[in-house]
């Protein structure tokens, strides 16, 4: 079994329990649920850097990353930084993180929040919306395409912006559809946990240019942004870099101004 395997046999079972103690029809009654939301992919595109930043405790893949900060701080910090938007790691079993994570960095910060989630049912999408989400992260890996377009749609729907995940080019072409703001290549293997910026260099010229094209993971150089500008990249998903030290804020505000 593939630690992705895992974690959606496991996410099948949390997400029929939290169903049942909490409906959709409840979640649609929260406040943020009726919210405005600010679009990820267009803070991108007029940005001159692309960095979405993540709050990430920990993986399958580092264990502990960081829990000492707290959340507003993070989101605080990042946003100070000028970061264009925050990815909130919402998965606590493998990761650490909490739905309320997202709902404290909506609390802090105005700017885009991307639910970082493995999504497998429309209800984390109306959960995701009613704790304060922009966007949402889809990954081609464990969705079928009518999953794909099914939950794009009910994401526009709700107006979240749409991430979709691919790490090679057979997932890339189910997840071509106009339901989808942005394509984010993984550049972790996530059978080996190995980053390589590789993965989004050889699937850069095949992404259409109507997607925001995104890079994930493996990020811990301006260089590397640098290069991947010239490949096409207009975000940069970025988490342990900034997560492992002790302000990530800070670091994030270091970072940003060494790309200016
Ligand atoms: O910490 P990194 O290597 O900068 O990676 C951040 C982000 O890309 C990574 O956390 C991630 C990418 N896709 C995911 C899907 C689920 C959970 C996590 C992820």
């Amino acid at each position: 079994m593939t630690i992705l395997e895992k974690i959606t046999a496991y996410k099948i079972k949390e997400v029929s329990a939290k169903q049942e103690a909490f409906p959709v029809a409840l979640l649609q009654k929260s406040n943020w649920y009726q919210r405005e939301t600010t679009s990820l992919a267009r803070a991108i595109k007029t940005s001159s850097t692309g960095i979405i930043a993540e709050h990430k405790r920990r993986s399958p893949s580092k264990q502990n990353i960081n829990n000492a900060v707290q959340v507003p701080d993070v989101a605080t910090g990042y946003e100070n930084a000028g970061v264009s938007g925050m990815s909130v790691l919402t998965d606590t079993t493998f990761f650490g993180g909490s739905i309320d994570d997202l709902a404290m960095a909506r609390t802090a910060v105005a700017m885009p929040l991307l639910r970082k989630e493995f999504i497998i049912d429309p209800y984390q999408i109306h959960e995701a919306k009613a704790y304060g989400a922009d966007a949402i992260l889809l990954i081609a890996a464990c969705l079928t395409v009518q999953q794909l377009k099914e939950f794009s749609s009910l994401a526009k729907s709700l107006q979240l912006d749409v991430l979709l995940e691919v790490h090679n080019d057979e997932e890339l072409r189910k997840s071509l559809l106009p339901t989808v703001d942005m394509l984010g290549v993984n550049n972790r293997n996530l059978k080996t946990f190995k980053t390589s910026l590789d993965a989004s260099k050889q699937l850069a010229s095949v992404i259409p240019d109507d997607f925001v094209k995104i890079s994930e993971s493996g990020i811990s150089t301006v260089s590397a942004i640098k290069e991947l500008k010239t490949v096409g990249y207009q975000g940069f998903l970025i988490g342990e870099t900034f997560m492992k030290t002790e302000n990530p804020g800070k670091s994030a505000a270091q970072f940003l101004n060494q790309l200016q």
